[in-house]
């Protein structure tokens, strides 16, 4: 994807200023930040939940800056999008939740008698196997901790075979154990399956450990830039002082 002048304000402030990047495919991009840097607003630009007040935004190929409604809609079958409150339906199973990613590839029949196919059954318990879940496949999403939760998410991006996987704060307020796990996961779509991974993070300790490249956002600019190694002091200094 390839980002030209990316601007936005927010009530007359600017938040993000003609900011220009490109993100290649299987790259896992974590969006370092101080709190209210703008990477929320950022991602949500890049995934096209949030209005750009200017610039172009190239993918594969094509300009999507003013993508509409169907142009999105297609998008969003290759695209997922994990909430810093991982989106689960909490009365449902953690297996029915995962199957939810295969939405968009589900035909309407199948859709309105509800029966699911054998392969993508399988498939959704594989993906639950990956993300360390097996055994509570058939226990209600909201029976499970924050961080299961945030892998149940994650799995149903999985299933979607997700192109890109946009994550706003997906480690925040989980266990150390449970945020290796998912950052871990990342890395594993990132690496199998080519995906693009971006997302907002506090801690640049994970960040350096698990993400081929940084960016730090920093007065509505990208400050820093970094691609396989750690930051450096200065860098840090730039992003959070
Ligand atoms: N809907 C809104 N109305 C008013 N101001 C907003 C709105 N959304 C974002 N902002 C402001 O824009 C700025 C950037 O917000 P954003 O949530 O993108 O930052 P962030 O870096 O993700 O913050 P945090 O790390 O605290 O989640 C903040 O000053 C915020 O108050």
């Amino acid at each position: 994807m390839i980002i030209r002048n990316l601007t936005k304000e927010i009530q007359h402030q600017p938040i993000l200023t003609k900011i220009s990047l490109e993100i290649n495919e299987g790259e896992f991009v974590a969006v370092l930040g101080a709190s209210g840097s703008g990477k929320t607003t950022f991602l949500k630009c890049l995934a096209l939940r949030e209005a750009w007040d200017e610039g172009q935004y190239i993918y594969e190929g094509k300009d999507i800056s003013k993508a509409g409604w169907l142009e999105k809609l297609k998008l969003n079958k290759h695209w997922a999008f994990l909430e810093e409150k991982a989106d689960v339906q909490p009365r449902k199973s953690a297996l029915k939740n995962v199957l939810r990613g295969r939405l968009f590839h589900t035909p309407i029949w199948r859709l309105m008698t509800g029966r699911v196919s054998t392969e993508e059954y399988a498939n959704a318990m594989d993906y639950l196997e990956n993300v360390g879940l097996l055994d509570k496949a058939s226990m209600a999403a909201e029976k499970l901790s924050g961080g299961e939760r945030q892998r149940i998410a994650l799995a149903r991006g999985f299933v979607q075979r997700a192109k890109v996987i946009f994550a706003d704060e997906p480690i925040s307020g989980i266990d150390p154990a449970g945020a290796e796990r998912v950052m871990q996961d990342f890395r594993y779509v990132c690496q199998r399956d080519k995906a693009t991974v971006i997302c907002t993070m506090h801690n640049a300790e994970f960040a350096q450990r698990y993400a081929s490249r940084i960016l730090g956002l920093a007065g509505g600019k990208i400050v820093v830039d970094v691609t396989g190694r750690p930051l450096t002091q200065r860098e840090k200094s730039l992003i959070f002082e």
